[in-house]
């Protein structure tokens, strides 16, 4: 996060002094913004940098124990500098959260700078190889130049000069991230997925009639409603990632043009994407751990280390409830253009359906499906105003009737974020596959079925609501769901390998190419410490005496 907040938030002059010297680790620095106190609510950060003319230097202050920042990866003893989110003052006045580089330890003894207090935040559920940290300042001082000047400035006198047109130039950094770690959604999952369904094919448990030998345990239909959906989903972030990553870039290059009219669709969606993606990666990466047993439960399955990792997604760089509320914000603007006749922007033209008044026509084919889910979020959406404008007129504000609606304003978000990635997930893959051969076609086309079938299926009770599915329907849909996953288990462990991840990638003794399972289990469980002698010494401390009453 250092790197890319230097070259969005930086002018070109201290770009050119910081990233040459950031690029070639002759300094590492991380992105300190959420404070002990704070971390949601980026306005309410309470560190301090105020402007002093006569030395021409900012002093930083963390007036607060809650002000102090807390979690930035690398801060307790990896990095010598800071990009430091704070409140800015100068001339008496607060021009409220601006980043500032700052130093915090010395470049030759790594001891930190008087005025400057950090350390290590302790142990956490995972990413522990990152020594996320604390960091307080007492009057420390920085050069006036430390400020990232790039959109805001503050002159040698202490005038502030607002340069950014558009009010948020300083979140740049967190759209970036957000972005990135729809990619790291996927990337994990597919991980996941791989040791899962490796280990599923070689585990054999149970045999159904008492003669015949055991079977795979990936031949049990309740073991692929498991995990074909994690292949699927895979694959899923993974287009919408690629797709994500072009809106990001090109937008980018309209701002560079100064024209900033994509970005409130940028940052919709990349808040629900980032949300929906990492927050879908964790649950069904905890899901490809429940169906490898006990197995799935040891550290060397390779699976708790990516649940710890990726659980931890669904937090930072946003929280899930937050950037779904930021999208709700985006798809009331929208549904208010469509009432009042105003064109949409693309993933958002589906919400003219909101004003039928009807309820779609149920079609069970994929377009038919990515239409349902469409008119699922315009009704879910124009059921949320609806409750909104219900408050309003009982006399609440609008800020206590919209808190009042976030449930349903998340619920219609969700809904909205379901159907851009399925329509995207169907369009990429029958754009990507246009010369593929007819059995790559059919397997990406069985995959992406079974994502919307199952997504279907989970929403039967909107489905009922905003389209004519009828009971019927359903049953249809849920038998003929089971049957495809029949027809992706011959080519369950082919498609896992075509993700093409190395072992030492994998980390997993489940999900090894080689398949021996338990010689690798067996081999891993020798590394532990506790077999390095017979009898430990603790039986002679405490088991021995305790036993004999001496306890
Ligand atoms: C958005 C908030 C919640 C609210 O902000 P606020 O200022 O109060 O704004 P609002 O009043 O709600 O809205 C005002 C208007 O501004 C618009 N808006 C808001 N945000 C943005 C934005 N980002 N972009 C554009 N526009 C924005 C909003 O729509 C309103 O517009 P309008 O008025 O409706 O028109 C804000 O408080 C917020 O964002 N809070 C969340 C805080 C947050 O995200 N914190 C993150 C801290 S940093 C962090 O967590 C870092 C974590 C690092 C972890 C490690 C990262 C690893 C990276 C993984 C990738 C690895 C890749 C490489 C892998 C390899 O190499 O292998
Ligand atoms: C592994 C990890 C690494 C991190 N790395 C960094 C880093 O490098 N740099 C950095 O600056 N930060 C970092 N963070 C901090 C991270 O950005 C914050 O944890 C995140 O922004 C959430 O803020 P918070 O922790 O204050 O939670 P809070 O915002 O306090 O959320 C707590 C609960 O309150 C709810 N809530 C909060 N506000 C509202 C609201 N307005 N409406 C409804 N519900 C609400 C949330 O949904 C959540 O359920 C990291 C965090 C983790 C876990």
């Amino acid at each position: 996060m250092f790197v890319p907040t230097l070259m969005g938030q930086c002018t070109p002059e201290q770009q050119a002094y910081w990233l040459p010297r950031a690029l070639d680790m002759q300094i590492i620095g991380t992105y300190a913004q959420t404070e002990l106190g704070h971390g949601t609510f980026i306005r309410g950060l309470e560190t301090t940098a105020t402007y002093d003319p006569e030395t021409e230097t900012f002093v930083m202050n963390s007036p607060t124990l809650t002000s102090y920042k807390w979690w930035a990866g690398g801060l307790a003893k990896t990095v010598n500098y800071c990009i430091v989110v704070a409140q800015l003052y100068t001339k008496g006045v607060c021009h409220g959260t601006h980043p500032f580089i700052v130093q915090i330890r010395d470049e030759e003894t790594h001891m930190p700078r008087p005025g400057v207090k950090v350390g290590d935040i302790g142990p956490k559920l995972g990413f522990n190889t990152a020594d996320n940290g604390y960091l307080g300042f007492d009057n420390y001082r920085i050069p006036r130049d430390n400020m990232m000047m790039k959109n805001a400035q503050v002159l040698k006198d202490g005038t502030y000069v607002k340069v950014a047109r558009h009010g948020k130039a300083t979140y740049g950094t967190m759209v970036f991230v957000r972005v990135l770690l729809v990619n790291e959604a996927a990337f994990n999952l597919a991980k996941a997925c791989t040791i899962a369904v490796r280990y599923s094919a070689i585990r054999r448990q149970c045999s159904p009639d008492s003669e015949g030998s055991e079977l795979q345990v990936l031949d049990y239909s309740t073991q692929q409603h498991k995990l074909f959906i994690c292949i699927a989903t895979a694959h899923a972030l993974q287009l919408n990632s690629t797709w994500l990553w072009k809106t990001f870039s090109d937008t980018l290059a309209a701002i560079k043009q100064g024209n900033v009219d994509t970005l409130p669709e940028l940052h919709a969606l990349s808040s629900c994407l980032k949300a929906l993606s990492t927050a879908d990666a964790a649950s069904l990466i905890e899901q490809c751990r429940h169906a490898c047993g006990g197995h799935g439960y040891m550290m060397s399955s390779g699976l708790p280390y990516l649940y710890a990792f990726v659980t931890a997604t669904r937090t930072y760089e946003g929280d899930y409830t937050i950037l779904l509320l930021q999208t709700a914000r985006f798809l009331v603007k929208a549904y208010e253009q469509v009432e009042a006749g105003k064109p949409l922007t693309p993933t958002v033209s589906y919400l003219s359906q909101a004003f039928t008044g009807k309820k779609l026509p149920w079609d069970s084919s994929p377009d038919g499906i990515i239409r349902a889910f469409q008119a699922l979020a315009a009704g879910k959406l124009s059921s949320t105003v609806k409750s909104l404008r219900k408050r309003l007129e009982s006399g609440l504000s609008y800020e206590q009737a919209w808190e009042l609606s976030t449930i349903q304003l998340n619920g219609a978000a969700e809904a909205h974020c379901r159907a851009v990635m399925s329509q995207n997930y169907k369009s990429e893959i029958e754009r990507l596959t246009v010369n593929s051969s007819p059995n790559v076609k059919l397997v990406l086309q069985q995959l992406y079925k079974v994502y919307l079938y199952y997504w279907a299926l989970e929403r039967t009770g909107d489905l009922l609501l905003y389209t004519s599915i009828s009971e019927s329907d359903i049953f249809e849909l849920q038998l003929r769901y089971e049957g495809l996953l029949k027809e992706i288990r011959p080519n369950a462990v082919g498609i896992v390998d075509a993700f093409d991840l190395r072992d030492e990638v994998l980390h997993s003794a489940l999900g090894s190419y080689d398949g021996n399972v338990y010689e690798r289990l067996m081999a891993e469980a020798q590394k532990s410490p506790l077999n390095a002698e017979p009898v430990n010494q603790t039986f002679h401390t405490y088991l021995k005496p305790m036993m004999k009453g001496k306890l």
